[in-house]
């Protein structure tokens, strides 16, 4: 008879995090000043474990997503996005126009997003995205990924991808 169970690890390490400044858009003419938090992220991966009684090894996951974490790491993040902001990058500043405001950067310092809003539940879609882009994690015996992003004690959000 074929066992459909499914085991769930979870991966929640103090290192996986990133300092970052971003600013929270709520519309076309109100935003939050720019701050930072310093992110919390983890990961539960579910999947059927094998003859061997292992599912995958979880060092390879922790080591995607301490990279994931380091590339966001000690960054402003701008939303690319937004219906409400203008980003154009010049002479290694980059400008975001916000409603009559023009907010100037170094190109260093910024880190452009795919994303809508430098929200927790834009972040954690992204990171998700970008873990399921990794060759490692393409693993067949994984049918789930739930990965959480949070900004602060006790507020999370999180994003899950489940296979067909
Ligand atoms: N739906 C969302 N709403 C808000 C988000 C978000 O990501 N998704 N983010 C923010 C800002 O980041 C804001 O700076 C969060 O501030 P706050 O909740 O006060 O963060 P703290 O860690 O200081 O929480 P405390 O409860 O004050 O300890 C706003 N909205």
């Amino acid at each position: 008879m074929v066992d459909h169970t499914l085991t769930r690890i979870e991966i929640s390490k103090e290192y996986l995090n990133f300092s970052a400044g971003h600013f929270t858009i709520f519309s076309a003419t109100e935003r939050e000043n720019l701050h930072g938090h310093n992110f919390q992220v983890r990961c539960n991966v579910s999947a059927s474990v094998g003859d061997d009684g292992m599912a995958f090894d979880y060092v390879v996951l922790k080591r995607i997503l301490r990279e994931l974490c380091d590339g966001l790491d000690e960054r402003l993040l701008l939303p690319e996005l937004s219906p409400h902001l203008h980003i154009e990058r010049q002479d290694g500043q980059v400008t975001a126009l916000f409603a009559d405001e023009r907010l100037v950067f170094l190109e260093r310092d910024v880190l452009l997003l795919p994303v809508r809003n430098v929200t927790i539940e834009e972040l954690a879609p992204l990171l998700l995205a970008r873990l399921r882009d990794r060759p490692e994690v393409a693993d067949r015996a994984i049918r789930c990924i739930e990965l959480g992003v949070s900004s602060g004690a006790g507020q999370w959000a999180h994003a899950c991808w489940e296979s067909s």
